[in-house]
């Protein structure tokens, strides 16, 4: 595919090593009384203005060359605030942004030159077909009109948009808009895409061409990809490597593989009671204080001779007839996050 982009974007400078994006030290507060829900009332000193929030409290992370990067963290973790700083579109208050070469804290204008960036929120393009999205795109990021309209055919049909093509963006499900907004986003092709939450809402199908057409950029091009997720099962499929954040810090940054050792002699037991857990039975009083309990549902941690032991009581035993359901799994990223002390309530989106 033809893109143009070779005229637009800037030199990429030699590192001296094979880091596409360094970060060191980076902090972003948000000041007191900041945020969307600022109200005329809140204004007007009605009611008391927010504290400030320190959003990333001095992040370092260093993404290598064509790597799949994950940013892993519960709500408010300060991943947004974390890529919109890597895109250009928000400055730190401290620290540094290195993208191929270039400093992002005194030049955020050239982010858009190397990055591909699909925000959480893509209304900008809601009035526009499908198809002149991803075209206005290309022209947006420099491409003559032939190519943009060359580049906008192929995206389409790698990602079967074909026939939403004709429809605005504001007219189609959340999935299919999301899969808009990806299309749009991979138009003149940048050496590093930052995709927030790319496949929130979608259905299988979609979620496995936004794989495949990221694979395929990764291969054909060595595309850098820095993916924001809260898809514990996704990352562990898709990630080469995954930074775990945590109140605006890195609380760990290793391959799926690597976190899961962390964790690698525990195992899951998650219970599921009819009612009330049967508390007069002494094996399942003794359960209680290691369970984690949400309603009806306890989720146990624990070493595997143990976990195998407790399948034994709650199965072989009186509580049988007590449970719902009961599920035993190896470890996940999520039980890695909370073994890390994570401080949310875990790492599923609410
Ligand atoms: N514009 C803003 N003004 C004030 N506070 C903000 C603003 N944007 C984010 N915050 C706060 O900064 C913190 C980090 O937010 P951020 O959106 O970066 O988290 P996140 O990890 O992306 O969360 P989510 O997974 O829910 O999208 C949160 O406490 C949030 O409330």
């Amino acid at each position: 595919m033809s893109t143009g982009t070779e005229e637009t974007a800037p030199p990429v400078v030699a590192t001296g090593r094979d880091a596409v994006c360094t970060v060191r030290g980076l902090i972003r507060t948000y000041p007191a009384g900041s945020g969307a829900r600022r109200t005329p009332a809140r204004r007007r000193g009605a009611e008391p203005a927010a504290p400030p929030v320190r959003a990333n409290d001095g992040i370092d992370l260093d993404v290598g060359r064509g790597e799949l990067f994950g940013i892993l963290g519960p709500n408010g973790a300060g991943k947004t605030t974390l890529v919109r700083q890597l895109t250009g579109l928000l400055r730190p208050d401290a620290g540094s942004i290195e993208l191929l070469g270039h400093d992002l804290v005194r030049h955020p204008d050239r982010a858009a030159r190397l990055v591909g960036y699909l925000g959480q929120e893509s209304t900008a393009f809601d009035e526009l077909t499908v198809a002149l999205a991803a075209e206005t795109t290309g022209r947006l990021r420099g491409m003559g009109a032939v190519a943009a309209r060359a580049a906008r055919d192929a995206v389409l049909d790698e990602l079967d948009l074909g026939a939403l093509a004709g429809r605005p963006l504001k007219k189609l499900s959340g999935g299919q808009r999301r899969l808009a907004c990806f299309a749009a986003t991979l138009v003149g092709e940048r050496p590093v895409l930052v995709l927030d939450e790319p496949t929130t809402g979608m259905d299988p199908v979609a979620r496995r061409a936004v794989w495949a057409a990221v694979d395929r950029r990764r291969d054909e091009s060595g595309t850098t990809v820095v993916l924001v997720t809260h898809n514990v099962i996704e990352a562990e499929t898709v990630l080469d490597r995954v930074a775990v954040l945590d109140r605006g810090r890195v609380i760990a940054s290793d391959t799926p593989a690597g976190l899961r050792a962390l964790v690698a002699g525990e195992v899951r037991l998650d219970l599921v009671w009819r009612y009330d857990a049967p508390l007069g039975l002494p094996a399942i009083a003794a359960l209680r204080p290691l369970a984690e309990i949400s309603g009806r549902r306890w989720t146990l941690r624990l070493p595997q001779d143990r976990a195998r032991a407790a399948v034994a009581e709650v199965t072989g035993g009186p509580a049988f007839a007590a449970l719902d359901d009961f599920t035993l799994a190896v470890p996940s990223l999520e039980d890695v996050y909370l073994a890390l002390g994570g401080r949310g309530k875990g790492l599923t989106k609410l």
